[in-house]
């Protein structure tokens, strides 16, 4: 007899048995109580040495059968009452050097008591289907194919020797997953918060606002009151939630000005937490990588890797959380800590959300990236010390120096754009002008010894009623003059051109959208300086000089193709000059083309580089040669005094003329 029809024998001779013993043992009269019996048989034969393969352990190959059945132990049954078919699998395990493992399962038997008893009787053409519906002990040399064949419609799980199980992706599946909508994500997100790690304790709130928005808010402006933070006069960190907010209706202005300050408060100090987290999360990363070193050279004979894990599970148990969110999370604070080395402590403190996404999914974490912020760093702590004098208070959590660097004005400093250490504006000009001194204002200034008690770009209300320029339908006036005026995005940077200093935009300026308005003293009657000429109302011309008081305006070069220009407005029955883009990229300078009637004459050549320049060379000769000619002609001398005059009605870009009043040599 072959050795399968002996395991088939002998399952058929273990069930009976069992059975027997079964239904004894449960007082049964006869199995056939059962709605569904079935008996199952799982049996190991393998070597003495107690190994098992797929361990890993080492040795000899083991030497085993792994034998289930699964037995139905009752007579056929109407078709109606079958109970429903189990998954058949069929696999084979081993490498083909020892037995294999054969693993059966037979849901349903239609055999008879009697064909199970008669074993050795089975004609050969029989067996096969015998033993198939025994589902019984076998040691099989080959798969069977044809039961793999004949259940391939049917749903199969299959668990792999590495696989978590796990049904494989059928194409209608991914067609009908549609992506998901931002609303989605958000519900998604309230569910993740409030099932995940986020803490909310409104005690711990009132300790925020007290010591967070008392000190580090204050930190970042200068003119509050903080005591305005805490109407109700919170006294200590157990004080609570109720006191410190403002539950009554702002029914009278007192109250409703609390309460403004009161939000703007709130708003500042989360805005500081969030500053206050990322770069504690940053020094976090500096402090595990010096204990790392701590243990590598207290521990000799441990490897670093140890020493990482060692330091990793200390961790983990005093954040108490799991290895896993503790290295996604390290994975983004190593991200601020390397923006935090090229960049410094300031661009973590004032970077907006969009750091946490870069640093998640370091989208552009490439040495040139860093070589960029490497660059820009001297220019971020010039802005955050001169526009926020105490953001460097935040440090002293990280032990770092409070001191600010850069005092005064943020454009009483000019930098480079390669990074180098920025320079005071003074520097730039005592070579030339020794008592050189700049007064940054907002407003123009009327010298009251050219104008005495009148400003000249006053507008007279008939006059604005003609003019087009009165019509104040630009959407940049709210900007510029509908409240207070934010400090502008620009940066005063060296050129490296030999013209001097020059304007930075640190954002896109949109064509058409307003940058700034071009203020200094307005008088008269200047010669061999550069001045703004303008004029209101015709015959009545105005200078605006910005040699000793100004604002960014003055440091705006020309060029022969701009991305800017001068243009009149009237705000308030009074002409203003405005530097209007034409479309600025963010890092480009901002240049305007300063007119003919500046070059006209003018001992200089004009170093904008365009391959237009019509300043400079032999185009430059070329052209001033054409000017003198012009210039002989009286009639266009008078027409560009009336251009002059009225620049937003008549000419249009370059409509302003920078006029330098220094007189040709000739
Ligand atoms: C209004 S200021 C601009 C800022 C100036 N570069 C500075 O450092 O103060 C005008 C002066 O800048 C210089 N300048 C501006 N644009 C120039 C250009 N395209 N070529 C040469 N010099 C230029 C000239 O010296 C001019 O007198």
């Amino acid at each position: 007899m072959e050795s399968s029809d002996k395991a088939d024998c002998l399952s058929s001779r273990v069930s009976r048995a069992i059975l027997k013993q079964l239904t004894t043992a449960l007082e049964m009269a006869s199995v056939d109580q059962l709605a569904h019996p079935m008996l199952r048989i799982e049996a190991f034969v393998q070597d003495g040495d107690g190994r098992q393969d797929g361990g890993g352990m080492a040795g000899n190959p083991p030497s085993h059968v792994h034998i289930m059945t699964t037995k139905s132990i009752k007579s056929a049954r109407p078709k109606e009452d079958k109970p429903p078919k189990l998954a058949r699998v069929q696999g084979r395990r081993g490498n083909g050097d020892g037995p294999e493992i054969t693993i059966v399962d037979s849901a349903y038997s239609k055999t008879t008591p009697e064909t199970e008893t008669a074993c050795e009787d089975i004609p050969d053409t029989d067996r096969s289907s015998h033993r198939r519906s025994l589902g019984a002990l076998r040691l099989r040399a080959k798969p069977d194919t044809s039961l793999v064949s004949a259940f391939e419609s049917q749903r199969r799980m299959q668990v792999g020797e590495h696989n978590f199980p796990k049904r494989a992706k059928t194409q209608a599946d991914i067609a009908a997953t549609p992506d998901k909508s931002s609303f989605d994500k958000f519900i998604t997100g309230i569910w993740e918060h409030i099932h995940g790690g986020v803490h909310l304790e409104p005690q711990s709130l009132v300790e925020q606002l007290q010591l967070t928005a008392t000190g580090a808010a204050h930190a970042l402006t200068d003119n509050d009151d903080p005591r305005l933070l805490n109407p109700h006069g919170v006294q200590g960190p157990t004080a609570p939630l109720s006191s410190v907010c403002l539950n009554a209706a702002a029914d009278n202005p007192e109250l409703f000005r609390s309460s403004n300050v009161f939000c703007r408060k709130v708003t500042q100090a989360s805005r500081t937490c969030r500053s206050i987290e990322v770069i504690i999360q940053a020094h976090w990363v500096e402090q595990f990588d010096s204990y790392v070193e701590f243990l590598a050279a207290t521990n000799t004979s441990m490897p670093l890797g140890k020493c990482r894990k060692a330091a990793l599970m200390r961790a983990c148990r005093d954040f108490e959380w799991s290895e896993k969110e503790l290295r996604n999370k390290m994975a983004v604070w190593r991200g601020y800590k390397q923006i935090k080395d090229a960049a410094g402590w300031a661009t973590l403190v004032f970077a907006g959300m969009g750091l946490y996404r870069l640093c998640k999914y370091r989208t552009d974490f490439s040495a040139k990236s860093m070589d960029r912020l490497r660059a820009l760093r001297r220019r971020i702590e010039v802005a955050a010390d001169t526009l926020h004098p105490r953001w460097r208070q935040l440090l002293a959590l990280v032990g770092e120096a409070p001191e600010r660097r850069f005092t005064g004005h943020a454009h009483d400093w000019v930098t480079f754009l390669d990074g180098s250490d920025p320079v005071t504006l003074r520097s730039t000009y005592v070579s030339h002008d020794p008592n050189f001194s700049f007064q940054h204002i907002d407003e123009s200034i009327i010298d009251g010894r050219a104008w005495v008690a009148e400003d000249p770009r006053w507008i007279p209300p008939p006059s604005a009623a003609l003019s087009l320029e009165s019509a104040n339908t630009c959407y940049c006036f709210p900007s510029l003059f509908g409240g207070p005026r934010p400090p502008c995005p620009v940066r005063v940077f060296r050129t490296s051109d030999g013209r001097n200093n020059g304007l930075q935009a640190l954002v896109s300026f949109e064509r058409g959208a307003a940058i700034g308005e071009f203020v200094g003293l307005v008088t008269r009657g200047l010669e061999n300086l550069d001045v703004m000429e303008s004029a209101a109302v015709k015959h009545r011309p105005y200078q605006i000089w910005q040699g000793h008081q100004g604002n960014f305006t003055r440091f705006v070069n020309h060029s022969c193709k701009p991305n800017a220009q001068y243009q009149h407005f009237v705000w308030l029955g009074i002409q203003r000059v405005l530097l209007i883009s034409k479309g600025i990229e963010a890092g480009t300078e901002i240049t305007v083309d300063y007119s003919e009637s500046y070059w006209r004459g003018l001992d200089k050549r004009c170093l904008c580089g365009e391959s237009c320049c019509r300043y400079s060379g032999e185009g430059a000769l070329r052209m001033q040669e054409q000017v003198r000619r012009e210039e002989s002609d009286q009639g266009r001398q008078s027409r560009e005094l009336d251009n002059r005059a009225f620049p937003g009605l008549k000419r249009r870009p370059p409509d302003i003329n920078i006029r330098s009043s220094i007189k040709q040599k000739n």
